[in-house]
């Protein structure tokens, strides 16, 4: 399925200006990156920090200067290691999204899931409620717009029969984009407390509840991420390098 064809043309952002940007101090770097070279960028972790604001813009970037063979590389590894799951291969319905920014790219899945009879959903920014989700069935007639953050979404606009909604706790399997991750299994998202507003239900033991299975590129492995009472708790994380089962959580 072409993801991208059905898009409306990208706007520039405004640019700031010069002056402007030299009259404004730039924040003293916790993180100072030096250029990594393709082996380093996969390989440095960065320290621990509880500055999350600064982690996540040098993690951003960090995978925001992947080439594009490196994203295509790290793209079919991620392929190939979800593809053996369990949970992803006994699912019927599993939620994934639009890559942004540098983020590993899942929709090479799709194809797969659709052979297997299964049904995809994307993340929608529901409306009139404070940061948490909906998700929307995907098919190849679903009308795409963009959101607030200029991340491509359904068009909840489009008529009733063509949108199909499903509630968080019905999905099977939930791949969510992740900004950093620790080997404990802790999570840095984009800092909205999207995904953890949305799937906070999935703490509580009973009831159904969705396999979260976090993906990221392995340069995106930090090596402790401090731990927020909020954090939805991951099932697996999976990279381009390895599948993680966290083996404590609130640790
Ligand atoms: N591909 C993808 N889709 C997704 C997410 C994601 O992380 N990746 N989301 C996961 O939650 C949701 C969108 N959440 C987002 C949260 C913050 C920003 C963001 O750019 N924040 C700006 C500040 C924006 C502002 O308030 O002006 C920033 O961090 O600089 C983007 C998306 C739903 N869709
Ligand atoms: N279940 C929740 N209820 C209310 N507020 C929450 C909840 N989860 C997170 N938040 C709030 O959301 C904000 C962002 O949280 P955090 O920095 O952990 O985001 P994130 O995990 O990076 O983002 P995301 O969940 O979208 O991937 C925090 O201010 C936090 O208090």
């Amino acid at each position: 399925m072409s993801v991208r064809s059905a898009l409306p043309a990208r706007q520039s952002r405004p640019r700031r200006s010069r002056s402007l940007a030299l009259r404004t101090p730039r924040p003293q770097r916790r993180f100072p990156l030096p250029p990594l070279s393709a082996r380093e960028r996969s390989s440095t972790p960065l320290p621990a920090s509880d500055d999350r604001r600064a982690l996540r813009r040098d993690l951003r970037r960090r995978r925001r200067t992947l080439s594009q063979h490196d994203q295509r590389r790290a793209s079919m590894a991620l392929i190939r290691r979800l593809m053996r799951l369990a949970p992803l291969r006994r699912a019927r319905h599993v939620a994934l999204y639009l890559p942004e920014n540098g983020e590993i790219d899942p929709t090479p899945l799709v194809a797969w899931l659709h052979r297997r009879g299964k049904q995809v959903y994307l993340p929608v920014l529901r409306p009139l409620v404070e940061n948490r989700l909906w998700f929307v069935h995907w098919r190849f007639d679903t009308r795409m717009v963009l959101n607030r953050f200029r991340i491509t979404e359904p068009d909840l606009r489009q008529s009733g029969d063509r949108i199909r909604r499903i509630a968080p706790w019905a999905l099977d399997v939930v791949l969510m984009p992740l900004v950093g991750f620790d080997a404990q299994g802790h999570r840095l998202g984009m800092g909205g407390g999207f995904y953890d507003r949305t799937f906070a239900f999935a703490s509580r033991p009973d009831g159904p509840r969705p396999a979260l299975i976090g993906v990221a590129h392995h340069c995106q492995q930090v090596e402790r991420l401090p731990h927020q009472p909020w954090d939805v708790n991951l099932d697996l994380i999976v990279s381009d390098r390895q599948t993680l089962t966290p083996a404590t959580h609130n640790a």
